[in-house]
């Protein structure tokens, strides 16, 4: 169910396909290469209509999440042509493809010109291209290398395509004239590709890129570093990118995601079963992800006979004088999110002016400053409320004060409910090595970019270079829930599996985002789920509401964080 893998688990994969079921290799080469021609033959009849400009990524019909684009117009019903305009809300929306759609390949007269590399990447072209023909478009090969040189497979699919009298020249390097031509497939490097494209393949990715024609990459785009999604330079700019078999890494992390374009992921003929077997531990929070593989409910039912008191108690510590906004906005996404109660408590100095703000909520004085800022002393009067509480989310708006490192470590090792550590609490936690902090009840981390590189030593490039593959070591490695936040948000649990999130939009990068984000995680720890659990679920629903806010307002990037809470 939507594993997302490495090149070396997808090559495992592949060869349990072939040498231990038997599957021939050709069979998948056969399926790959169809699945392509007929995704190049459902973006033909598109053009027709208007070329969706945006990309996102594709599931299936019945697995349609919120923000899931129908072709040609998005959730709110507008068109491809006005989210361009825009510059767009891109939504995380995926246009999915199973076996059923788009159906065989149509006819079609265009002139297409695969680019065919030497390994099995270009093996999947050539079975695309003699599809296509047979289809009524018109195919030419562009061999990046000597056709010579291919073996295997690839070479059977050569000389079948040869055979078939298929028109195929050879690229010498430079500028190519693609007169005529309405799309390229670029077949030149899938997983088996080491490090930046080089020579002729090089030059060839840039002539592609250049030409300005819709391409259509199988399996991955050429140049993409599929497991960190690093892009090499250069690497191939796709309108679609057909996915074969799984969901490889490098699509669901930027760059490589717009480098993608939009992602279909086709089945090729691997058994589920045998995905399943592998153990796979990376997922897209897809819904029947969401629902199945970490057992929670989607549509959050609620007990006929329940009352305020099934649904938990959120103890959050927040906000000061100059940022008690920041309090408010998790205090009441927290309520939102579905739990029982909420009591805020903020530096007594600020309390007189949030009575009110949001009567829904109880508030309580924990000391502080006469400036209105937080204190290591409050830490007491923390502990005192958060026994009888459910759960204990802090930093949203607390500030830097003297202290705060031991402050925060009284709370992480003897608040015994759950805890979300977030914002300035996550710098606290920057300063000191917390390894040697003692903590029984699961405790969930939620740091941007910025935040994780401070938490790991290293420099947010670094961290955003393999957010994946970061997520799930440092999670490991310290014991936590860590939910590393930006596009495509990655939520990584201590045992090794981790989920990687496609709802939202660059809309909700608006101040006071990340505290309705903590609030609503620390709201449904409240209501039983375990870390990982109301992290992944809060993540996925928090994009959620940023489409729908989007979808009230004139613009996407109009949207505030309260937008988010009243779009619950
Ligand atoms: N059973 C399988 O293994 C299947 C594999 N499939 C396809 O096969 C692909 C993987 O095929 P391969 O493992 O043959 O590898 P690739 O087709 O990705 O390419 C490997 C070839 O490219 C060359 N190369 C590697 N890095 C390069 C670089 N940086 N610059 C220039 N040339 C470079 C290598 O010398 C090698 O000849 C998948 O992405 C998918 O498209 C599909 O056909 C389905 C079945
Ligand atoms: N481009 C994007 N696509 C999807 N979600 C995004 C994007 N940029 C930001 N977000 C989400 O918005 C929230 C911003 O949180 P954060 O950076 O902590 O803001 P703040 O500290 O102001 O609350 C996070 O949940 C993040 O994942
Ligand atoms: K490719």
């Amino acid at each position: 169910m939507y594993p997302i893998v490495t090149a070396a688990e997808m090559r495992e994969l592949d060869r349990a396909a072939t040498e231990e079921l038997g599957i021939p290799a050709i069979v998948l080469m056969e399926n790959a290469g169809r699945a392509i021609a007929e995704e190049i033959a459902a973006l033909s009849r598109r053009c027709g209509q208007g070329r969706n400009p945006e990309g996102g990524l594709a599931v299936s019909p019945g697995e349609r999440p919120s923000g899931c684009f129908a072709e040609g117009s998005d959730a709110q019903g507008r068109t491809d042509a006005d989210r361009a305009a825009k510059g767009g809300a891109r939504s995380g929306g995926l246009t999915i493809r199973t076996e059923a759609a788009p159906g065989p390949v149509q006819p079609g007269a265009e002139y297409w010109i695969v680019l065919v590399g030497k390994g099995n990447n270009g093996g999947d072209g050539l079975v695309a291209a003699r599809h296509l023909r047979e289809a009524g478009f018109s195919v030419s090969l562009l061999y990046a290398a000597p056709p010579e040189s291919l073996t295997g497979e690839a070479a059977v699919q050569r000389d079948i395509a040869a055979a078939l009298g298929v028109p195929a020249a050879v690229y010498r390097g430079g500028g190519y004239d693609f007169t005529g031509c309405a799309g390229l497939v670029d077949a030149l490097l899938g997983t088996g590709s080491s490090g930046a494209p080089r020579g002729l393949f090089a030059e060839l990715i840039a002539a592609a890129n250049a030409s300005g024609l819709p391409i259509v990459a199988a399996d991955i785009p050429s140049g993409l570093n599929a497991d960190t999604g690093e892009t090499h330079d250069p690497c191939i700019q796709a309108e679609v990118t057909v996915c074969l078999a799984l969901l490889k890494r490098g699509l669901l992390q930027y760059p490589g995601s717009g480098a993608a374009g939009r992602v279909a992921l086709r089945s090729i003929g691997i058994p589920a079963d045998l995905a399943l077997k592998q153990g796979l531990s990376v997922h897209w929070l897809a819904p029947a992800v969401l629902e199945r593989r970490l057992g929670v409910d989607p549509g959050r039912r609620r007990a006929a006979d329940g009352h305020k008191g099934t649904y938990g108690h959120v103890l959050v510590a927040a906000g000061s004088l100059p940022m008690s906004g920041a309090g408010l906005l998790c205090a009441r996404a927290a309520l939102r999110a579905g739990c029982g109660l909420v009591t805020w408590a903020l530096p007594g100095r600020v309390l007189p002016s949030a009575v009110l703000a949001a009567p829904e909520l109880m508030l309580a004085d924990a000391g502080g400053s006469e400036a209105g800022e937080w204190t290591a002393e409050s830490a007491d009067r923390l502990l005192e409320l958060a026994g009888t509480r459910d759960v204990l989310a802090v930093g949203p708006g607390i500030g830097r004060f003297p202290g705060g490192a031991q402050w925060l470590r009284r709370l992480w090792e003897e608040a015994d409910v759950p805890l979300v550590v977030d914002a300035d609490a996550l710098n606290l936690l920057a300063e000191v090595s917390y390894a040697g902090w003692r903590r029984t009840r699961p405790v969930v981390l939620t740091p941007h970019p910025g935040e994780m590189a401070r938490l790991a030593g290293i420099h947010t490039a670094e961290v955003q270079r393999d957010r994946i593959g970061l997520a799930i070591r440092y999670a490991a490695e310290h014991g936590v829930t860590l939910v590393l936040k930006g596009a495509h948000t990655v939520i990584a649990a201590p045992d090794g599996r981790a989920f990687v999130n496609t709802t939202g939009h660059p809309g909700m990068a608006t101040g006071g985002a990340g505290d309705v984000l903590t609030g609503m995680i620390a709201g449904l720890l409240a209501q039983g789920l375990d870390g990982i659990q109301a992290a992944a679920f809060a993540v996925y629903l928090h994009g959620q509401a940023g489409e729908r806010a989007a979808g009230r307002r004139h613009d996407p990037s109009s949207i505030v964080a309260s937008d988010l809470i009243e779009a619950l």
